[in-house]
């Protein structure tokens, strides 16, 4: 068969890993230098030129839709292949370590010690396990949060360890109860028959270890394993590849430590360094040629990167061209900033591009909101990529459950949804009496409620959780009588205990949750009621209820895509936003103080950044709403780290609507009340240098002034934090 086709489109070095000999081989290499092309070509190889069936290849990606991709890039080489047209090639297995674990197990449920119908968990009905754990030893949820023994649980999963194999040194409390309820946990968990997701891996470890003769059945049937995006694999992920692997099953992984962005979820970048050691003989491969980004995108990335130490060291050039500049452009606020990236999305499309070859990135997932908002004013049909949209998401939905309490005591469906949320010891039982007492007499749940207390229906304890509520909801609305919507959205998001509800839930996820509770605060401030026929509160609610209903845009449908820097991992689109580059919010404000975490954050960027074919933008608010406080966040470090030749500042022509100022031509030489400084004035900034003062708003400390910097352009600056000295 001619298999020339699949070495044509390739470098000497991405050939040289693609035609290599069955050995293990490691792919180390930069963002864009065709490490996915890479796995996809040796798949075609082996079967084509080598003749290897399909059948005895396993192909572990990232995501499942990663996986998708894979196989559709495989099926139209091969497909392409003259006279092969072979088609999809049968057998073959693809998939994330997570799918891939699931089918062994599924296969071999009972030589795994499952029963065969076994269920897997979400993350939602573990933590209802743990709960009625902490429940039956006695544990106050207050002292001992669920979701911190949740957390528990799978880090030690993740780290191979059942709680046989942790040792309880009798001297940390919190450690005995938490390997208590680990114990619990997985006795509840094998008597119900289920698995959790970091069950899976740790089951298919074992697989291996307990059941020789199954293992032996996929090292015979497996002749070849590749692996992309190694540098974020777990610990478990790599023992479990490595027992598969043996002594004889050469692996192809591929990978790029700068782009190892998962360790708070247990990744670990060492494994890179891990394979040579572990895996005897192995070849490393490295590319070097970008085909992704344009010359000035790559070396921003570059230079980015180059801050981080301990790097395994590489560096990527391209033949192409410089390309445009990177634009930077500083949004006077949020809005600003999304009424910005929305427009030149309109420009991109008015040019004859398609909407979904443009993506917005961010740090978080709050940031989202605003720009969601700015596509739908604009009527521009957008996709969040592995995400809810904002007023979708869980906590978003509570938080606004309550706030149609405070509307409408009678909405059955917002009482559902609180009236244990945060947990406050209203068990389902409870509920249920609730519930029917309602159905029988025609009432709504909050009358229901009320009247099965005044009639005792309730033991003590329950109806004392269930008056607790009540009276909270009450204090609730008598507590935001006369106040603005935005503050109204403050108490209640305070009061309910939501935020401390997602504190207890350790790591990224419960902090982006109260991000996203934050923000819907700012949100309520800045809605404008259009119609006086009702409340403030009730358009609000409308309008989220509206914004939640509108559909996603459908897979197909030519939209625009949002998403956070974390799941853009391994993608490319010609247009790229990296919105919201300022300090606390990228790098995060929960990374300053670490520099392992400061670095990871540095990766990230640099993953941001090389996800850009053509045209790169990256912007940033002088000022922000942020964590429902207005925030003047200086601009990214990470801005500061590209070289300035690559980057042009974008100043509109349009004028930005800002609060009425003075001009500056003429009120030169004017005094800013209560500041000390003056129109036309020249002031040194400790950063910024030496600059003009040139248009302010306000007065006092609290004033803002536009000064033009001589080397570092235009900036807002706020008087009281800005420390400027008068030259
Ligand atoms: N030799 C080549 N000739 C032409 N195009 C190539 C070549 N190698 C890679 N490409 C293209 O370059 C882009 C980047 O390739 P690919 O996605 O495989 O890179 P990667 O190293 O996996 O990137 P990442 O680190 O972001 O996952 C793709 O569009 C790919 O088709
Ligand atoms: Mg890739």
């Amino acid at each position: 068969m001619d298999v020339s086709h699949i070495l044509n489109d390739l470098n000497d070095a991405q050939r040289q890993a693609v035609a290599a000999p069955s050995a293990n081989l490691l792919v180390l290499a930069g963002a864009g230098s065709g490490k996915t092309r890479v796995l996809v070509h040796r798949i075609a190889w082996l079967i084509q030129a080598e003749g290897a069936s399909p059948y005895s290849i396993l192909s572990v990606t990232f995501t499942n839709k990663a996986a998708k991709e894979m196989r559709a890039r495989i099926d139209e080489l091969m497909g392409s292949s003259v006279g092969g047209g072979m088609g999809a090639p049968r057998g073959m297995w693809v998939g994330t370590f997570h799918g891939i674990a699931h089918r062994l197990l599924k296969a071999h449920w009972k030589e795994a010690g499952l029963p065969q119908n076994f269920q897997i968990l979400d993350s939602d009905d573990q933590l209802r396990i743990i709960k009625r754990i902490h429940k039956e030893l006695d544990l106050d949820e207050s002292h001992w949060p669920p979701k911190q023994s949740q957390w528990f649980i799978n880090a030690q999963k993740d780290e191979g360890r059942r709680s046989a194999h942790i040792e309880d040194y009798g001297k940390d409390l919190n450690h005995t109860m938490m390997l208590r309820v680990y114990l619990a946990y997985e006795q509840a968990c094998e008597r119900q028959g289920v698995v959790d997701f970091a069950e899976l891996l740790l089951r298919a470890h074992e697989l291996w270890l307990k059941q020789p003769a199954v293992l032996k059945h996929y090292q015979e049937r497996f002749s070849h394993i590749l692996v992309d995006e190694f540098q974020d694999t777990n610990t478990i992920q790599y023992a479990w590849l490595r027992v598969l692997a043996g002594k004889q099953i050469p692996v192809v992984a591929v990978g790029d430590d700068d782009q190892s962005i998962y360790g708070w979820r247990g990744a670990k970048i060492e494994n890179i360094q891990q394979y040579s050691k572990d895996f005897p003989n192995t070849q490393i491969v490295r590319l070097e040629q970008n085909y992704r980004s344009t010359s000035t995108i790559l070396q921003a990335a570059n230079a980015v990167i180059e801050n981080n130490s301990d790097r395994l060291g590489k560096e990527l050039w391209t033949e192409d061209g410089e390309g445009e500049l990177i634009s930077l452009y500083a949004g006077f606020n949020e809005q600003d900033e999304a009424r910005f990236v929305v427009e030149r999305i309109e420009e991109w499309v008015k040019d004859g591009n398609t909407r979904s070859t443009s993506s917005i990135l961010y740090r978080s997932n709050a940031q989202s909101r605003v720009l969601e908002e700015a596509l739908i004013r604009s009527g521009i049909p957008y996709r969040i990529y592995g995400g809810q949209r904002f007023y979708d998401r869980m906590e978003i939905k509570n938080a606004l459950a309550y706030m149609r309490l405070m509307n409408n005591r009678d909405d059955d469906t917002a009482i559902e949804r609180v009236i244990n949320t945060p947990t406050r010891g209203i068990g389902s039982k409870t509920v249920d009496t609730v519930r029917e007492y309602a159905r029988e007499h025609s009432l709504s749940l909050w009358k229901s409620a009320g009247q099965i207390i005044e009639q005792k229906l309730l033991p003590n304890r329950a109806a004392t959780a269930v008056q607790k509520f009540i009276d909270l909801i009450n204090s609730m609305d008598v507590d935001t009588d006369e106040v603005t919507l935005r503050e109204l959205t403050d108490h209640v998001v305070s009061v309910s205990g939501l935020i401390e509800f997602h504190q207890k839930e350790k790591g990224e996820k419960g902090q982006a949750r109260i991000e996203n509770l934050q923000e819907l605060v700012v949100a309520s401030g800045q809605f404008v009621p259009e119609d006086e026929t009702i409340s403030p509160l009730q358009e609000f609610l409308d309008s989220a209820a509206l914004d939640a209903g509108e559909q996603q845009a459908d897979e197909y449908e030519d939209s625009v895509q949002l998403m956070t820097l974390h799941s853009a991992k391994g993608l490319e689109f010609p247009l790229v936003f990296l919105v919201g580059m300022e300090e606390n919010l990228f790098p995060h404000k929960m990374s300053m103080e670490e520099s392992g975490r400061l670095e990871e954050e540095r990766r990230l960027c640099y993953v941001g950044i090389t996800r850009a074919m053509q045209k790169l933008y990256i912007t940033y608010a002088e000022s922000r709403r942020m964590y429902g406080n207005e925030n003047f966040n200086s601009p990214s470090r990470f801005i500061r780290e590209i070289p300035k030749e690559l980057v042009q500042e974008v100043r509109l022509n349009t004028t930005i609507s800002r609060p009425a100022s003075y001009s500056p031509s003429s009120f030169q030489d004017h005094a800013i009340p209560d500041t000390g400084i003056s129109l036309g004035q020249q002031v040194l900034h400790s950063i910024f240098g030496v600059g003009t003062v040139v248009n302010f708003e306000g007065q006092g400390p609290s004033a803002r002034v536009q000064i033009n910097f001589d080397d570092e352009g235009s900036k807002w600056l706020v008087v009281q934090y800005a420390n400027l000295e008068a030259l």
